[in-house]
């Protein structure tokens, strides 16, 4: 039987008061793979997200996924919440009240997978956008997490720093194992993983071989 990093069934949630945004959602995927998320502007794409990280509730339905959950947001100065770089990616180890000489390994390990070390002493402040989301997926890494979900991770970087990243993040799931979901509008990128989800108001409407969706979108749009 195939091992899941991600297995939803039925899932359905609700805004106070509001119609539902996420509606009888089922599906898996395999531990270890990168999938990607699309859909249109409010199609429910990071309710999903969120719903799968615990930080919102589903009206019902049911959710199982790996833990730790790392989460990566569209605007890294949203996350990033300490002055220099090594002391950000501690931050969540330093929560869980980790013994100094372990954070410090952790912290090395992690800025080494995303080709940051060099940078570990430099302040936030003045880092590219790229650099700033490799230093946000460190803090998942060195928190050893087993599931990252990406939130437009790309939407506010050049095209340059757009397809590195998801390079590394695809070099990062097959070098550790690591069960991906990451959404974005960004066609190119489903290049890089191994399946796709397609959210339409709500409704799961289309998945499976990333190069079959892409031609539906690529068609859709034109
Ligand atoms: N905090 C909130 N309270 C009430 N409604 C919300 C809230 N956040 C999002 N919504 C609504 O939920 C629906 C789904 O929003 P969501 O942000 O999940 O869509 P999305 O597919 O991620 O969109 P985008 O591509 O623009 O980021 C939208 O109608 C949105 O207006």
């Amino acid at each position: 039987m195939v091992e899941l990093g991600i297995k939803v069934k039925d899932l359905n949630f609700r805004w106070a008061n509001g119609d539902f945004v996420i509606k009888s959602c089922s599906l898996e995927i395999p531990k270890g793979e990168l999938w990607m998320l699309l859909g249109t502007n409010g199609s429910g794409k990071s309710t999903l997200l969120r719903l799968l990280a615990g930080l919102l509730a589903p009206e019902s339905g049911y959710i199982q996924v790996l833990h730790p959950v790392g989460f990566v947001f569209q605007n890294p100065d949203h996350q990033l919440v300490m002055p220099t770089v090594g002391a950000d990616v501690a931050f969540g180890l330093v929560e869980e009240k980790l013994p100094i000489t372990i954070v410090r390994a952790r912290v090395q390990e992690a800025l080494k997978e995303v080709n940051l070390l060099s940078l570990q002493k430099r302040p936030i402040y003045g880092l590219s956008g790229g650099q700033k989301q490799r230093i946000a997926i460190a803090g998942a890494l060195a928190r050893q997490c087993k599931l990252l979900l990406l939130d437009e991770p790309t939407a506010l970087l050049d095209p340059d720093s757009q397809i590195q990243l998801v390079k590394s993040v695809r070099q990062l799931v097959d070098k550790q194992e690591i069960t991906a979901l990451w959404v974005t509008h960004r066609l190119d990128e489903l290049d890089y993983c191994d399946g796709a989800f397609l959210l339409e108001k709500g409704l799961l409407v289309d998945r499976g071989e990333p190069k079959r969706l892409k031609k539906r979108l690529m068609r859709l749009r034109e």
